[in-house]
């Protein structure tokens, strides 16, 4: 991507804060390979650019903060669709969002499921709406994020309930998700935009270099979970061209319970 037009996203930056939205809200801002590829070069935008300070993640309008893969495509093409070089780069925009060496808040604004989950807990902070809700949906959909999605989770919010949210996929309300420690804050929804920013322009007046130290100390105790991430997505990529996986995306698309009987 050398001239990129973003179809997917929208990325803006005011007062050294770099705000990318996912937007796609007819589809509940899920993200497709494209989306991936742009989120990709946004976040590397704001990683080189000596103006930005700050990355706030958030998604359009109010229903949706993101709804992780769409299932919508994986049901029609089998695939998540075609992106720049063939691949489907998520682990690369997980590595991404850990790796820039600036504070990135994910504004949740909405429902946050599946690998958009994945998405808000690997950020380092998150503020909420009053009205968004949190969870996985993987195993329903014939799905998994057995990488960060998962071992990561489970240092944020404890054992158990990474495995409530894995094994029974029940979304949490933001009371409890804030009680869980799963986030920092919640708002008002109309309010949240701006205390996204009102925490972006105060984290942007601090010391740079304190900052990416401090990032970079945070991440290196959960850094060899990129290993197991490594090996979980080499599984979801063989899983995914299965019948099994199938029938999860199968069973979205066409509004009706999955039947995974017969690979048990
Ligand atoms: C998100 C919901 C909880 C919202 O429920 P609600 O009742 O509020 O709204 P609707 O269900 O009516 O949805 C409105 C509208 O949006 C469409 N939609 C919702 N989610 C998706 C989606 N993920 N993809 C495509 N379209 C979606 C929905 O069909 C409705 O459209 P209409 O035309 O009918 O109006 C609820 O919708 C929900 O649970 N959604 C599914 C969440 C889900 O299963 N996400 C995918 C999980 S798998 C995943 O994320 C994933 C991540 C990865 O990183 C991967 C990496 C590598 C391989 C695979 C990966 C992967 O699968």
């Amino acid at each position: 991507m050398t001239t990129v037009e973003y179809t997917d996203i929208r990325y803006a930056v005011a007062d050294r804060v770099a705000t990318i939205t996912i937007d796609r809200p007819d589809r509940m801002n899920s993200f497709r390979g494209r989306t991936v590829d742009e989120l990709i070069h946004a976040f590397k935008t704001a990683w080189a650019a000596r103006d930005v300070a700050v990355v706030i993640l958030t998604g359009a309008g109010e229903r949706a903060f993101c709804a992780g893969g769409d299932v919508k495509e994986r049901a029609e093409t089998g695939s998540y669709g075609p992106t720049e070089w063939g691949t489907f780069e998520i682990e690369r925009l997980h590595r991404m969002i850990r790796d820039i060496p600036k504070p990135v808040i994910a504004a949740v604004n909405g429902v946050a499921v599946g690998g958009g989950h994945v998405l808000h807990v690997l950020c380092d902070l998150t503020i909420a709406a009053n009205h968004a809700r949190f969870g996985q949906s993987g195993p329903r959909v014939g799905s998994f994020d057995a990488g960060f999605g998962s071992a990561y989770l489970a240092r944020v919010v404890g054992e158990k309930r990474a495995r409530q949210l894995w094994f029974l996929l029940e979304l949490i309300d933001a009371d409890t998700a804030l009680s869980w420690g799963l986030v920092n804050k919640i708002v008002p929804g109309d309010e949240l935009a701006d205390a996204a920013m009102a925490w972006g322009r105060q984290i942007a007046s601090y010391s740079p270099t304190a900052l990416r130290f401090l990032k970079h100390s945070f991440n290196a105790d959960s850094d060899h979970l990129a290993g197991l991430s490594h090996l979980a997505f080499d599984g979801l990529e063989l899983f995914s061209h299965t019948d099994e996986a199938a029938e999860g995306a199968a069973a979205f698309a066409e509004k009706r319970l999955p039947d995974f009987d017969p690979y048990r």
